[in-house]
């Protein structure tokens, strides 16, 4: 198929078998799928018009979110969210053929920092001594494991990631708690909505907000604008607004749909207490999965 018959451009954080990848190929199994080396690469292709949507990862179950998206996404880019994909994720432990045999005197673990974490338990107590490198991805420090041979180290990643780069599994499922997943938004420049008709079907929103002044009270009032309207947060975090110490956005997640009169109204309540409100729109959650479930 030539490239111009795929529907859509879309980046992700690569290389190919990424969990980012495994979720990006679960909804868009037919499009163009285009690797990006990092996190910003990919939110800035999209953005410069490259490709049509990116997916990057957002938030994990067990090491909560992903700073750099949350950061981009407010100081850098203007961007929505057109969809958010779930999928369900599995660690384990890969070599080199080369060194199947000498596993366990692996001399390096390679992977991404939020990998590395949610197999913190795993790694201390196994392998102590063994220093942990970090990686842009779980694919990429499988790739690196397979570019070195010579090398006795090991990558954290995902069954695919194995198959697609030869590394034979040492160790299955080594994240430290079973319930891990992790949330994945696809960005777009316009404010859309991937179709409903697949996804969990409730609307989710998502708001960046920054406090007019720092008042005792003020946050209480905003989470207020939402409270008596009966609009559910599903989420709030706090982020550095690299202004000064104790400056703070507050990134929340409300589970409605802004065209809703009552997000209308909150709206216009945070306009009048003076927030800054920065919406990244309107989406729908979709349960991606993986060849492993
Ligand atoms: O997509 C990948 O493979 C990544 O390395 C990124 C990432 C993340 O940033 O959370 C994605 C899913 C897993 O939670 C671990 C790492």
């Amino acid at each position: 198929m030539t490239e111009q018959q795929w529907e859509k451009r879309i980046a992700y954080l690569g290389p190919e078998a990424s969990f980012t990848y495994l979720a990006t190929k679960s909804i868009f199994p037919t499009d163009w799928l285009v690797p990006c080396a990092t996190i910003p690469e990919c939110i800035e292709a999209v953005a410069e018009g490259k490709v049509d949507l990116a997916v990057v990862p957002l938030e994990n179950a067990l090491e909560g979110s992903v700073p750099l998206t949350l950061d981009y996404l407010f100081h850098e880019a203007t961007l929505y969210v057109t969809g958010e994909l779930q999928l369900k994720i599995q660690q384990h432990l890969m070599v080199n053929e080369a060194q199947k045999n000498n596993w366990e005197s692996i001399e390096g673990v390679y992977s991404h920092p939020h990998a590395l974490a949610q197999c913190h338990k795993y790694l201390f107590y196994r392998f102590s001594d063994v220093p942990l490198h970090q990686t842009t991805s779980t694919a990429a420090a499988a790739k690196f494991v397979s570019e070195n041979p010579d090398k006795c180290i090991a990558a954290v990643g995902n069954a695919a990631a194995a198959a697609k780069y030869g590394l034979t599994i040492v160790q299955d499922n080594i994240h430290d708690f079973h319930f891990n997943h992790t949330r994945f938004f696809v960005l777009s420049k316009q404010n859309k909505r991937l179709p409903q008709e697949l996804s969990e079907g409730q609307a989710k929103t998502t708001f960046m907000i920054t406090l007019p002044t720092d008042r005792s009270g003020a946050l209480h009032q905003v989470l207020s604008v939402f409270a008596w309207r009966q609009l559910n947060l599903s989420k709030i975090e706090s982020r550095p607004l690299k202004t000064g110490l104790g400056d703070y956005f507050f990134m929340i997640d409300v589970l409605a749909d802004e065209k809703d009169p009552m997000m209308r109204g909150a709206m216009e309540e945070l306009a009048a207490l003076g927030c800054k409100v920065k919406s990244l729109g309107t989406y729908f959650t979709y349960l991606t999965t993986s060849d492993e479930e």
